[in-house]
């Protein structure tokens, strides 16, 4: 323990486990900053953990040598899972190319005519319509938002997108939704201190790791079904791009791509691409039915500078200030990843000045930025004025990380922003959201899960 950053006294085989209920709640992880500082250690039953709490400790432990800190966490539940495949789990050399490739295809599918944003808008506008179709009635958008926000994903990764009723894309997204839910539960934690034991007992972790399976095996038809229609000469779509590049790499030593890796990587951009945006929407309805005020005054600056039938761009964020410091407020305080991805040290290093060994697990902790009291002026209210100056102006903030930082940051965070920014404003010109008559009160606490997702709730979309 002396190697280590400070920290509570472990308790024999459990580590800090009992300290900690559990899970790793972000207000307690912050709580235990105020006695052990802004980088501490718990034990998770025998392993390590290093914590690093508010934006400053985050920054300059994702940063300093953010080689050092590029690994993933495999634990036994997510080795069972992904099989260190992929972009989002994996680690190393093979980590380093997926990750490569990824980003410089998403940057290509984003250019052109027909390109993500062009994607983006029509989801939004499709979303727009399915609500204008309810004609105010009260409903719960959780599942609209996720089946658009999916369907976007879907258009770059397999070059279609799917129906409203389509089976297969109920099947994918319930087995999402189960993967998120289970991350961070009782029986997944048990997996982890207990692998050889779990992996030979029936129950929740073995439906889940068949949720996973359900997502492979569909990942893996599409692939086949691209091989089958052949290598067209302009790729269309992500899986287009990579084969072409199984094709180019087959002669080298060690291949870089091969199909194996590209069911993981469409794997992680489905579950990395679809939950997250789709709740940070999910939040900001709910925030706006909560602060009607700011949904009028996003309304006020929509309507003076779109006309109602434009179609709404990226770019137009640089004209609609209010509206941009709102999108950034919603994700700031809804905090969805809470306490970020752990990382692993690939090499023997320092972190803050601490040595740390090569393996070593590191978490920065997320939400400590978004709600570090020397960043934010109110941090633990909703308040858009976080990101505007006193003229109004929009007002970038560094301290704003929910993608994270170093050079694991969100793949997707481009895609992420331009989704956030195009459905809100669409969906704000178009309706009014509130609550249906009879409701008075609405729960705004977060269900903890492998996101934080607010509790179900009910809106009615009244048509402006
Ligand atoms: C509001 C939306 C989103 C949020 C808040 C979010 C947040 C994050 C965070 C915190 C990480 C972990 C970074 C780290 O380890 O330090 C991450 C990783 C990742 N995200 Fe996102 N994300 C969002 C949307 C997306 C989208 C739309 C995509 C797909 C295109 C995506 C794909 C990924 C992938 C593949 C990784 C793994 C990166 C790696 O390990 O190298 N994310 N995201």
């Amino acid at each position: 323990r002396q190697q280590f950053p400070p920290g509570p006294t472990p308790l024999p085989l459990l580590g800090n486990l009992l300290h900690l209920n559990f899970q790793f709640h972000r207000d307690l992880l912050m709580e235990l900053a105020k006695t052990y500082g802004n980088i501490y250690t718990l034990w998770f039953g025998w392993t390590p953990v290093i914590i690093l709490n508010g934006f400053q400790a985050v920054k300059d432990g994702m940063t300093t040598h953010p080689e050092d800190v590029a690994g993933r966490m495999v634990s036994p539940f997510l080795r069972a899972m992904a099989k260190g495949k992929g972009i989002l789990l994996a680690s190393g050399r093979s980590w380093k190319q997926q990750r490569r490739f990824g980003i410089m295809t998403l940057r290509n599918l984003g250019m052109g005519k027909k390109g993500l944003e062009y994607r983006v808008q029509e989801e939004a506008a499709h979303l727009v319509e399915l609500f204008r179709n309810l004609k105010g009635r009260p409903m719960d958008p959780s599942f609209p938002l996720f089946h658009s926000i999916s369907n976007v994903i879907c258009a770059v990764v397999f070059g279609y997108h799917f129906s409203d009723e389509d089976k297969t894309f109920h099947e994918l997204i319930s087995a999402t939704e189960k993967i998120f839910s289970f991350a961070g539960s009782f029986f997944y934690q048990l997996y982890e201190i207990l692998p050889w034991l779990m992996c030979r007992l029936p129950g929740p972790h073995k439906r889940v790791l068949s949720c996973y399976d359900v997502l492979s095996s569909f990942s893996r038809t599409e692939v086949r079904r691209h091989v089958e229609r052949g290598t067209p000469d302009e790729p269309r779509d992500f899986i287009d791009f990579y084969l072409a590049e199984i094709e180019k790499s087959k002669d080298e030593d060690k291949p870089k791509y091969d199909e194996d890796n590209l069911v993981h990587v469409i794997n992680d951009l489905f579950l990395g691409g679809s939950e997250t945006s789709s709740t940070t929407l999910y939040w900001g309805l709910l925030y706006m039915v909560v602060y009607p005020d700011i949904q009028e005054k996003v309304q006020k600056e929509l309507d003076a500078v779109l006309d109602p039938s434009q179609t709404i761009c990226y770019e137009h964020r640089k004209k609609l200030p209010y509206t941009n410091a709102v999108i950034h407020e919603i994700q700031r305080f809804s905090n969805i990843v809470f306490v970020g991805l752990p990382r692993v040290c690939v090499r023997n290093t320092t972190l803050l000045g601490y040595p740390v060994k090569k393996g070593t697990i590191v978490i920065p902790n997320i939400a400590s930025a978004l709600y570090d009291p020397e960043q934010w002026e109110t941090p633990r209210q909703f308040n858009p004025g976080h990101f505007l100056d006193k003229e109004g102006s929009f007002v970038n903030r560094e301290a704003f990380l929910p993608f994270s930082v170093g050079h694991r940051v969100c793949l997707g965070e481009h895609l992420a922003r331009t989704e956030l920014f195009i459905f809100f404003a669409n969906l704000l010109r178009a309706f009014t959201f509130r609550l249906p008559d009879g409701v008075t009160t609405i729960n705004t606490e977060p269900i903890f899960g492998g996101t934080l997702q607010p509790h179900p709730y009910k809106v009615c979309a009244i048509p402006r």
